[in-house]
């Protein structure tokens, strides 16, 4: 049946009079407005802008996590400074126990031929792993990896005499270090435990000694750090047993310790390139005995050359503002080491290939980590377990990649024949091609650029171990290039979505520098956020 329209259903054109258009026209403009100010308060809200620090190990990226936190956060860091002294003490026993090791090392080679006069000194050395830390004489490895870096030793054990000549190993001065290694003994013997209390129970084998360090390790440490010695009148009594047991050894051997570094045989063994201590190890001997005042708190300086592994990934978050635009900037401490990796996944199975790693959980589910680059790396997970990261590194805005330039003779502690500087292009490449990535925008930090200088300086040639290098000057502004070329050129061949890079020299221990650094990436990673959300 068809249905009949009739014009009376049709609703008459209701004229309006003038009154009842302002009436609208001003509603509509109230609704404009409404409009208009929920956009700006939009743009005013606090937005989550995710920083993702990436790199080796020991890049530097906890470094220039805490120059951020000094430029956003320096009343946090003030907070947590005395949390910081037992770590730097940590460092100091580490670099003695070190140089014991290698001394032991040296003294226990060829016995019959560089130690002719040892019968007539007093008896050998006792090897320290009984009276030590249990396991100091185990480390041959130690002593073999400087070898066969080709540093140029003879190998024997023939070391500078007080006087700058060489002379065997004999009478007179071992003595002197027999003695000193006697008076540290004890200091070394607290190192595990000292490690232990900082890592939180945390123990990790197959990596180097240290101290690993998960999110919020200062809470648990400040209430102990902070009270200080017992009578000190620094305002704060009693102590944690370690930590108040090594602050009193270190007062009382700091003389030793002070005294072993400048020590012409150690001066030999680091002038020969033959110890293998931290990098930063020198700057915390040569501070020795300012660190061992009762009232002793971390300056900025000692913070930042600490070192401390990181375990998985510690967040941070600092509120920063720019042109009216408050961000959260919740920044990602990655730990570069693959082991560092491992104690952040309890009670499950882990399997290990070449470039993948196997995580079977008690319920069976399997979890596979591929690392972009000898297992060091990964870029995809599959179960809850892997939320840690994923989800973070793909929603990432920014990326800030940290390369050690001056790590051009250095290998990977678990790839002895992969070349450091090798191994960041490798990490690099797989960063710019890797299409989960593709819209994170990109920092490039060619970091250590001090140490580099210091190594050019020192005369070490770049063409030695980086042998494309050729017959190019030896010289910082050549060698910074050639890597910087090297870098730029990964990015341009493997990067999928040909974004912009920006690259940066630094040196993460010059404040001054890194600052005006950070302000310049936070504004550029924080203008390209504004861009891409749309809230210009
Ligand atoms: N001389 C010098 N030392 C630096 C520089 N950047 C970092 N360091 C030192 O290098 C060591 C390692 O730095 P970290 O920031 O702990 O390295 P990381 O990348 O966080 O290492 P993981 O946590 O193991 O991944 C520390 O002792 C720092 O003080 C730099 O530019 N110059
Ligand atoms: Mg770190």
């Amino acid at each position: 049946m068809a249905v009949a329209t009739s014009y009376n259903d049709l609703q008459p054109v209701r004229r309006i009079d003038e009154a009842e258009a302002r009436a609208i026209s001003n509603r509509i403009d109230e609704e404009l407005k409404a409009e208009r100010e929920m956009i700006r308060k939009k743009k005013g809200q606090k937005k989550d802008v995710k920083v993702m620090l990436l790199g080796q190990a020991e890049s530097g990226k906890s470094t220039l996590q805490k120059q951020f936190q000094l430029y956003y956060a320096s009343h946090s860091l003030e907070k947590e400074r005395p949390a910081w002294r037992p770590v730097v003490y940590f460092n100091i026993i580490k670099a003695v126990r070190m140089i014991l090791e290698e001394l032991d090392y040296e003294f226990s080679q060829s016995p019959s031929q560089a130690r002719p006069q040892l019968a007539s000194t007093p008896p050998p050395l006792p090897p320290m792993s009984e009276t030590a830390r249990g396991k100091l004489p185990a480390v041959p490895g130690a002593g073999a990896a400087f070898k066969a870096g080709g540093t140029g030793s003879s190998g024997t054990n023939t070391y500078s005499s007080p006087n700058g000549s060489a002379s065997n190993v004999s009478g007179g001065w071992q003595d002197d270090l027999a003695q000193l290694r006697t008076k540290l003994l004890p200091l070394v013997a607290v190192e595990d435990a000292l490690a232990r209390d900082l890592s939180g129970g945390v123990t990790i084998t197959g990596g180097r000694t240290g101290i690993y360090v998960r999110s919020g390790w200062q809470a648990l440490v400040a209430p102990m750090a902070s009270r200080g010695w017992p009578g000190t009148g620094n305002g704060v009594s009693g102590g944690p047993p370690v930590n108040d047991l090594v602050a009193r050894m270190l007062a009382a051997t700091k003389d030793e310790v002070s005294a072993l570094w400048r020590h012409p045989s150690v001066r030999s063994l680091v002038k020969h390139r033959k110890l293998r201590l931290e990098e930063s190890a020198s700057f915390f001997l040569e501070n020795v005995h300012r660190i061992a005042e009762p009232d002793y708190l971390p300056a900025t300086e000692d913070i930042l050359n600490v070192r401390l592994q990181t375990l998985g990934v510690k967040e941070h978050s600092f509120d920063i503002s720019l042109s009216g635009t408050h961000v959260n900037w919740l920044l990602y401490d990655v730990g570069g080491a693959r082991h560092a990796w491992v104690p952040y996944f309890d009670d499950v199975a882990i399997v290990m290939t070449s470039r993948e790693l196997h995580i079977v959980s008690p319920f069976g589910r399997a979890l596979r980590i591929i690392f972009i680059s000898r297992l060091r790396l990964y870029i995809s997970l599959s179960v809850s377990l892997g939320r840690i990261l994923t989800g973070t590194l793909i929603t990432a805005t920014a990326i800030i990649f940290l390369a050690p330039i001056s790590a051009f003779d250095q290998y990977l502690e678990e790839d002895p024949r992969t070349n450091r500087i090798d191994d960041s292009l490798q990490l690099f490449t797989a960063i710019c091609s890797n299409k989960l990535l593709k819209s994170t925008h990109l920092v490039l930090m060619l970091n250590k650029t001090d140490l580099l200088r210091q190594k050019l300086a020192a005369g070490i040639r770049v063409r030695k171990y980086i042998t494309s290098y050729g017959d190019r000057p030896n010289n910082y502004q050549e060698v910074s290039e050639y890597f910087r070329a090297h870098f730029l050129q990964v990015h341009r061949r493997n990067d999928i979505s040909k974004r912009a890079l920006y690259c940066h020299f630094t040196s993460m221990l010059d404040i001054k520098a890194t600052q005006k650094i950070i302000v310049n990436v936070g504004e550029a990673i924080i203008r390209s956020y504004i861009t891409d959300a749309g809230l210009t």
